[in-house]
């Protein structure tokens, strides 16, 4: 079985590397330069890095030529998110050598896009499920986009490869993984599931790593490294199996 694969979270806000509770925002704590956030997460051992343009995402600006910089410094695999919605910003995430990027608006509100960009890019895009209960959300977290399990066979029966599913119950408040979610969502779709949200403890990793035979492939990890709760080395070995 494979192991469960760690992605460190770098968001950015104006210029910033923060962590927001709930996705709110107002609420960031702020933890310094991007890059060298990256740099730190990279020489800890993580094979992938997850990067987010918060601006974008929430549309007061965007950090495009800073999360280039950190993209284009990274040896390591980067998912990139935040603001993806039509071809230029498209273009302009996946020419920063990203191995992937996350669409989530764009999902709920522009689904004949996204059906073109999965059918051109394969598995280069992966659709963010961001959700309160079982009602997506978008824009920033800030708008109802309609209900995950509808939009998640839509995205299906599109070929969609990969999904990462943020109980944004959970983001950043370091209360532990909704793992119901997260079996319901393995359990309606095949493609692999990305969890993000919540991660608090070593043990936490250890109940998502418990349902890698389901279709969890990967762990988004964020205030709890931020928070020094465990040290990415701990959490890798934690998960190595
Ligand atoms: O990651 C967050 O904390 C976050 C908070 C609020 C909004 C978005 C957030 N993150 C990422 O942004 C994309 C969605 O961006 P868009 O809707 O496509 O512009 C989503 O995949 C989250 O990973």
């Amino acid at each position: 079985m494979p192991k469960l694969e760690l992605l460190p979270a770098v968001d950015v806000r104006d210029g910033q590397a923060v962590r927001l509770v709930h996705g709110e925002s107002g609420s960031e704590t702020s933890y310094g330069s991007p890059l060298e956030a990256a740099l730190a997460w990279q020489n800890a051992g993580a094979e992938w890095l997850h990067l987010v343009d918060l601006d974008a995402a929430f549309g007061t600006g965007d950090n495009r030529a800073l999360i280039a910089e950190v993209a284009g410094a990274m040896d390591i695999k980067v998912e990139l998110s935040g603001g993806i919605r039509d071809d230029a910003s498209l273009a302009a995430a996946l020419a920063t050598g990203c191995r992937r990027v996350n669409l989530g608006t764009a999902a709920l509100e522009t689904p004949e896009w996204v059906a073109k960009v999965i059918a051109e890019h394969g598995d280069k895009i992966a659709v963010g499920l961001d959700v309160r209960g079982t009602t997506l959300r978008g824009r920033g977290w800030t708008r109802d986009g309609g209900d995950l399990y509808e939009t998640l066979a839509r995205l299906d029966s599109e070929g969609c490869a990969r999904y990462v599913v943020t109980d944004i119950a959970k983001d950043g408040t370091l209360q532990g993984p909704n793992l119901e979610l997260l079996r319901d969502v393995c359990a309606a779709t095949d493609k692999p599931v990305v969890a993000s949200g919540g991660v608090s403890s070593l043990d936490d990793l250890r109940a998502i790593s418990s349902l890698v035979p389901q279709g969890v492939e990967g762990a988004i990890v964020g205030k709890a490294l931020y928070a020094k709760a465990f040290t990415l080395e701990e959490a890798l070995k934690a998960v190595s199996g």
